[in-house]
């Protein structure tokens, strides 16, 4: 059993196949495995269960979000019963909580999943993959107070906008007028994407103090994306992260398509490492592996962070998960497992790529944000003011948020105010 293996719990269950061991701790035979455990505590509606079983088991699901009303016999008027997040401006009642406390966690989590990370960086893409397929121009200053409204919430890495060519992505033409406006923001960092040094020297003349290059371990892909092979993708980052270096800016650099792509289908672990390893030895601060069409599931993912993970060390690896078939913060799980404590997700879940036809968007900031808190690791964002500024977003789009946890949360407090 490899370290990976050990460190995702699999040491816990019965010798299976990979795919038969994640199976089997995403099936009910989980739960029977978590019976055996040492007894923890967990508080769930304010009382002490004696396993996490049976907090599973004995939990009241009438007490879920659905059911935020009873029946007061005396009045036989409504009255608001239940708070599911752990957020400050949503957790009045500390009578019910659907998560575990900090202390508890430790327990729990520790025992089950093996490694967690204690803090998370997100890194924060709304206005950047979030904006970039939207067919309607989005003004300038409405692209600068949804960044205001994300500051706000206690993201420190906003990725701002792309200084790409104008008549490959229309909708970030105004990425100078957006960089000029936040300017003044300190404390927060906005990196901007650079496909070669003309995005490169636009960006620094902008204010850019931080830039990303992007290539692709798809060759189709990156032709499409890029207009160029991966090696000559390669080049030509080369030469951005020689001027980056020149002016102690630091580079981030993406692999798109690091499990699938949308023409060649499944993409080799072995090239996502190399087009990484590149990066990395160029000279980027973080590498960020992207699912850029949202097909990863667990069992794909762990073998692509695996081969990545034996070249490039895990504090420098970031993952980037669009959430087209649902499996985002699964993946996002095992990763947080295997090490990785920088996720990249979008508020409202907004997003797809202009060359990735039926990619949807990035795994919703709130909903990992809400994932996180339930799991006690810490992110400093705000979740209610983090589903402020999807909010302003969604609204001016004239769109739902993808966030189901926004929605449902949201929902809660819209009932409660009727009350
Ligand atoms: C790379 C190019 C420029 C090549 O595009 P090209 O047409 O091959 O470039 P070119 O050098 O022949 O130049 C063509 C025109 O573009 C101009 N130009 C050239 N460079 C720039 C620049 N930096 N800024 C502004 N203008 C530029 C250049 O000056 C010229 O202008 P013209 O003479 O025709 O008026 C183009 O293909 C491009 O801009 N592509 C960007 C596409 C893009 O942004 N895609 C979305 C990124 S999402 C992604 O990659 C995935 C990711 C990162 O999100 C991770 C994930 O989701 O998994």
């Amino acid at each position: 059993m490899s370290n990976i293996e050990k460190c995702l719990g699999f040491d816990n269950i019965p010798r299976l196949s990979v795919m038969g061991r994640i199976q089997h701790c995403t099936s009910s035979a989980c739960r029977h495995r978590v019976d055996e455990m040492e007894t923890s505590n967990c508080l769930t509606e304010g009382r002490m269960c004696s396993s996490l079983n049976s907090c599973i088991e004995e939990y009241d699901w009438r007490r879920q979000p659905r059911d935020i009303f009873s029946r007061d016999p005396h009045t036989d008027k409504s009255q608001f019963i239940f708070t599911s997040v752990c957020d400050s401006q949503h957790l009045q009642d500390p009578q019910y909580k659907s998560s575990c406390n900090d202390m508890e966690i430790g327990g729990v989590a520790g025992k089950f999943f093996g490694f967690m990370p204690k803090f998370v960086k997100i890194v924060e893409v709304g206005p950047r993959d979030g904006l970039q397929n939207e067919k309607l121009t989005i003004p300038a200053a409405i692209k600068v107070q949804l960044i205001q409204k994300l500051v706000s919430s206690g993201l420190s890495v906003i990725e701002a906008t792309s200084f790409v060519s104008p008549k490959w992505v229309p909708q970030l033409a105004d990425a100078k007028d957006v960089m000029q406006a936040i300017h003044a923001v300190h404390g927060v960092k906005f990196p901007v994407l650079t496909p070669n040094l003309k995005g490169f020297e636009a960006a620094i003349a902008a204010g850019a103090k931080e830039v990303v290059i992007f290539a692709s371990a798809s060759e189709s892909f990156s032709k499409l994306n890029i207009n160029c092979t991966i090696e000559e993708s390669l080049t030509r980052y080369h030469e951005v992260v020689v001027a980056a270096k020149g002016l102690a800016i630091p580079v981030r650099g993406y692999v798109s398509c690091a499990v699938g792509c949308p023409v060649e289908g499944t993409v080799p672990p072995e090239r996502v490492a190399y087009v990484a390893k590149k990066l990395y030895d160029m000279g980027c601060s973080e590498i960020s592996l992207g699912d850029t069409i949202g097909v990863g599931t667990p069992g794909t993912v762990i073998p692509m962070l695996r081969a990545v993970m034996s070249l490039i060390p895990v504090d420098k690896l970031a993952v980037h998960f669009h959430d087209t078939y649902g499996q985002a913060l699964s993946n996002i799980l095992v990763a947080l497992q295997m090490g990785i404590s920088v996720v990249d997700s979008s508020v409202a879940g907004l997003g797809g790529c202009p060359y990735a036809k039926g990619a949807s968007g990035n795994v919703a900031t709130e909903d990992v944000v809400y994932m996180l808190n339930g799991l006690g690791i810490k992110t400093n964002v705000d979740l209610g003011k983090l589903m402020a500024a999807g909010d302003f977003i969604c609204k001016h789009l004239g769109r739902w948020s993808g966030s189901k946890s926004a929605t449902a949360l949201s929902r809660v407090t819209a009932d409660a105010s009727k009350i």
